[in-house]
């Protein structure tokens, strides 16, 4: 575990973080949390849906609006991260699109969109403490972040055709923000799950750390080299890079949703989905 002398005391890293945590009250949700380091004005966000934080409709309303709340209050950094000892997120509630009320679908859908062009487009840097199992929505989130650092020993990917399911365009430029496009396209039509060393290797994460501690550390050290950089200019700059990927869903978000209602109510779509449940549940026994 690292460590730091602060008035000649030897403090372990844990001890720092609580030291100046603060909560950010306005932001804290039901189903996440915020704090923010007084000493370095970053923000921890944390999903708090245990077990799995399955992106229901309630987590997605919490994220947005914790989101924001960080961007108003001019955070230095937002650090993404998990409640959970062995899940980042299991992505999607499965339960959300399962047998679904179609007019909370819509909203489901509209709260996703919303959240992920708020994280994709945010001015605040952004990063991913990945302290766990991270696919499909999950691995959305993080790749929607600037970096990534995450634990040994845990899968990410974008498994949609594992479930019989297409991830949207967005996601799939999110995943090729990331990594070189002939790996995208070969994890995408795959339904890869990579494991931690396997997206070390591949670049869908930035470090791999043994702690959640560490992990928060490496993003922090990452904020922290934007220190002599001007935060407009690095804004407008990452707001240039992911332009055509915002714009593209911004322009057909009505369209989007359509479509998802449209592809998730389809008979032979309820049944994989249902048949993936099932498994889930089996599994879990
Ligand atoms: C057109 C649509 C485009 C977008 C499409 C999809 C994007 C998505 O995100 S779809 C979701 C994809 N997610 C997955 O495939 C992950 C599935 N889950 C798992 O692999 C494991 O549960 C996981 C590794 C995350 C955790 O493993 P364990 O720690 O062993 O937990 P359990 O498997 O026992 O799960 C506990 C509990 O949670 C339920 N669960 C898990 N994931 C989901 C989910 N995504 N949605 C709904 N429910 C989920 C699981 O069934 C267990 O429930 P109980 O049996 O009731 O306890």
């Amino acid at each position: 575990m690292q460590s730091a002398l602060i008035n000649g005391k030897k403090l372990c890293c844990s001890m720092l973080l609580k030291n100046c945590f603060r909560p950010l009250s306005a932001a804290s949700g039901k189903l996440t949390n915020v704090e923010i380091n007084d000493k370095t004005g970053v923000a921890v966000l944390t999903m708090n849906r245990l077990p799995v934080n399955g992106l229901n409709l309630d987590l997605l309303r919490d994220l947005l609006q914790s989101i924001q709340e960080i961007e108003k209050n001019k955070c230095r950094g937002l650090i993404l991260t998990s409640a959970s000892n062995t899940i980042f997120s299991a992505g999607l509630d499965i339960t959300e699109m399962y047998k679904p009320d179609q007019e909370r679908l819509k909203q489901f859908w509209n709260a996703l969109q919303d959240v992920w062009l708020a994280l994709y487009g945010s001015a605040v840097p952004t990063a991913a403490a990945i302290n766990g199992h991270s696919p499909a929505g999950g691995c959305l989130l993080a790749s929607s972040c600037e970096y990534r650092v995450m634990l040994p020993k845990y899968t990410i990917g974008l498994n949609e055709t594992q479930l019989g399911i297409v991830a949207p365009k967005w996601f799939m430029s999110t995943f090729r923000n990331v990594l070189p496009r002939r790996i995208a396209e070969q994890a995408l039509v795959q339904g890869k799950m990579f494991t931690s060393d396997e997206a070390l290797k591949v670049g869908l994460v930035d470090e791999l750390v043994a702690s959640k501690e560490e992990a928060l550390i490496k993003c922090e050290k990452f904020f922290a080299s934007f220190s002599k950089t001007d935060p407009i200019a690095r804004y407008l700059t990452k707001k240039q890079l992911r332009y055509n990927d915002m714009k593209e869903l911004q322009d057909e978000k009505v369209q989007d949703v359509e479509n998802f209602v449209s592809f998730v109510n389809q008979p032979t779509v309820q049944k994989s989905l249902g048949f993936y449940l099932e498994s889930l549940k089996k599994k879990a026994k």
